[in-house]
């Protein structure tokens, strides 16, 4: 049976459960449950403060957990990515008062607060920048306010919370985080695993690719089809209408619009969007 380590609550909780949804498992209906076991498809679900799941993974105790990135590289955990999940997107950034900070390589001897030590840490020794890092569980804005940091590293979202702290970012990101699925690096091949990685990516590619129907003159059907050449190329089917051929292709979502106006001016008719549920490319 595949063991899988899910965030229990927090940013990342609800869209994993959903997902997890999607690729046709089942999820716990009570959020206070800590496991769930999917007898049918051979796996357990472990419900799992997001900060831990990587340590879990890297020792072998679960086999692949959904994590975020930043949570990732920040356990130091023999864990690897195997997929971006393209949710709980964020970026992790330097933040201070306006007219302090404004260069990491000013930040020598500052005193800087994260819940993320070990990726800020890491962060700056690839810098050479030596600063002492002051390791709190949340609120870290607060830590400037109080004098106990002058910098903070910290997940930005909206930037309303720093906004609100009367912080501002400096310098680059130090790294563009979502929420990712993960392995112990070297694990042997697993059945489980390799089944949940397809159905995850066929969520994934449910969720960018809509289906496009509709009815073009036989002549025109080149141009069309340069139009939606979908994954392969289009399905092409015959209509009872001498001299018109019904067209399907998988497009991404954020072109239908366009593409359906190209397709109408061309001369097609009765251009139908659906979505796509689950699928296996
Ligand atoms: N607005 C956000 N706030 C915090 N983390 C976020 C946000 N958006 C995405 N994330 C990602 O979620 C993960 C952190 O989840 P976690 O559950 O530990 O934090 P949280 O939602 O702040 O929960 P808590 O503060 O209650 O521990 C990180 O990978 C982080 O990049
Ligand atoms: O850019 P934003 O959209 O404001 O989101 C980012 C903020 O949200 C999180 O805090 P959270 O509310 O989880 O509190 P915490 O610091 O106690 O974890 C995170 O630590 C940032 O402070
Ligand atoms: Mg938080």
């Amino acid at each position: 049976m595949l063991r899988v380590a899910v965030p229990n609550k927090g940013a990342l909780a609800d869209s994993a459960a959903q997902m997890l949804r999607e690729a046709g498992y089942r999820q716990r209906t009570d959020s206070k449950d800590l496991i769930c076991r999917d007898q049918a498809n051979d796996i357990e679900f472990f419900y799992l403060r997001p900060k831990d799941i990587a340590t879990y993974v890297g020792s072998g105790d679960l086999d692949v957990g959904i994590t975020g990135r930043d949570l990732l590289i920040d356990s130091g955990a023999p864990a690897e990515e195997v997929v971006d999940l393209n949710f709980g997107r964020a970026t992790f950034r330097f933040a201070a008062r306006p007219d302090d900070v404004d260069d990491v390589r000013e930040l020598g001897g500052h005193r800087i607060a994260t819940a993320y030590p070990g990726l800020v840490e890491r962060h700056l020794s690839d810098l050479g920048v030596k600063a002492e890092v002051i390791r709190l569980d949340g609120a870290v804005e607060n830590a400037i306010r109080l004098g106990v940091a002058d910098v903070v590293a910290d997940v930005v979202e909206t930037g309303a919370t720093l906004r609100q702290a009367g912080l501002v970012v400096f310098g680059e990101p130090l790294l563009q985080s979502s929420a990712v699925l993960v392995r112990r690096i070297d694990a042997a091949p697993h059945p489980q695993a390799a089944q949940l990685l397809r159905r995850l990516h066929g969520v994934l590619v449910a969720r960018r690719y809509v289906m496009l129907a509709y009815d073009v003159p036989a002549g025109l059907l080149d141009r069309a089809s340069a139009l939606t050449p979908g994954m392969e190329s289009p399905t092409v089917s015959p209509l009872h209408r001498e001299g018109w051929v019904a067209v399907q292709a998988m497009v991404l979502r954020e072109d239908v619009h366009r593409i359906m106006d190209e397709l109408y001016e061309l001369g097609a008719r009765a251009i139908l969007v659906t979505n796509i549920h689950a699928c296996r490319l």
